[in-house]
């Protein structure tokens, strides 16, 4: 794979911020398709008859209560668990049979509910290590330190500053990932799952933890990431007001079934949403 290929240089151009829901895509792109989706541990079904379908640059939410299966699908996705039925399309492609690697390349990328960097490496580091399956200089490049690899390394360093500029986390590169406060960790946790290059980012509740004034600078951050990338970003989130107020698409989970897909204003106003979740976060 050429380090070309690292972020192809169209996906730089921004392209224009939407104000209004943009009519959904779907039926001619999905990036996303899952049809009778479920899996079992055991006697407990934790997610059943997940059917969902994502356009190529959808901000999607899945929101639910407590252990409704949210994380159990983006493990799913991710080929962290396998299926116990159903089918999982990645840009029209199945992805029965992948591994969390391969899934990756077929550009499903992923952050977790729980920061998992690398903290005592450097924040710089932490991105390289998301860019390197991209790179080309291969095994016997590395060893041998060819020219090839030190090519790749500063394609790759230029990339990794590149993306920590969307963040404007550039100036930390060399610092310590453990010592960065808690919101910049999970900042650099997208910005490490975008240095995969993904078609299709997983954000496991990115506001956890975060403080409003951070919250509402996240907002921003990922509808920058897509209108900058034109990819599909899907979320798991708490934050009603993050969720309302940037995804265009959002699934209700409860007890391992969709109970309501819908725009923000459909979703708010579903009252099987509302008994089961929308209300009982307004009493919380
Ligand atoms: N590996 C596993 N083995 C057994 N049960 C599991 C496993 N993973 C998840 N579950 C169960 O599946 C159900 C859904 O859990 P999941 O973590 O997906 O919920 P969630 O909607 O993400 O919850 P939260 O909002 O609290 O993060 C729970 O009952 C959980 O205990």
């Amino acid at each position: 794979m050429s380090a070309d290929r690292l972020i192809p240089e169209q996906k730089l151009v921004p392209i224009p911020s939407k104000n209004i829901i943009p009519e959904r895509d779907i039926d001619k792109h999905p990036i996303l398709e899952c049809h009778n989706l479920g899996i079992d541990f055991g006697g407990l079904t934790a997610v059943n008859e997940f059917d969902i379908a994502i356009g190529k640059s959808e901000i999607a939410g899945l929101i639910g209560p407590n252990g409704a299966g949210k994380t159990t699908v983006f493990n799913l996705l991710t080929k962290v668990y396998a299926p116990t039925r159903g089918t999982i399309m990645v840009n029209g492609k199945d992805t029965a049979g992948k591994n969390t690697i391969q899934v990756n390349r077929m550009g499903v990328a992923r952050t977790f509910q729980n920061i998992r960097l690398f903290k005592d490496l450097t924040v710089l580091e932490n991105v390289l290590i998301g860019l390197h399956h991209e790179m080309d200089y291969g095994l016997c490049g590395a060893i041998f330190r060819l020219p090839t690899f030190w090519r790749g390394e500063k394609i790759a360093k230029a990339r990794a500053i590149e993306l920590l500029s969307i963040f404007d986390m550039q100036d930390f590169a060399e610092h310590q990932a453990g010592s960065l406060p808690y919101g910049a960790q999970r900042r650099l946790e997208i910005v490490r799952a975008l240095a995969t290059n993904p078609s299709l980012l997983l954000l496991d509740e990115p506001a956890a933890g975060m403080n409003p004034s951070e919250t509402a600078e996240l907002m921003e951050n990922i509808v920058k990431i897509r209108d900058t990338f034109g990819i599909a970003i899907m979320l798991i989130e708490h934050d009603m007001s993050l969720v309302m107020n940037i995804c265009e698409a959002i699934a209700v989970l409860n007890f391992g079934q969709i109970i309501a897909k819908g725009t923000p204003d459909q979703i708010q106003a579903n009252p099987a949403v509302i008994e089961a979740y929308l209300g009982k976060q307004k009493e919380a």
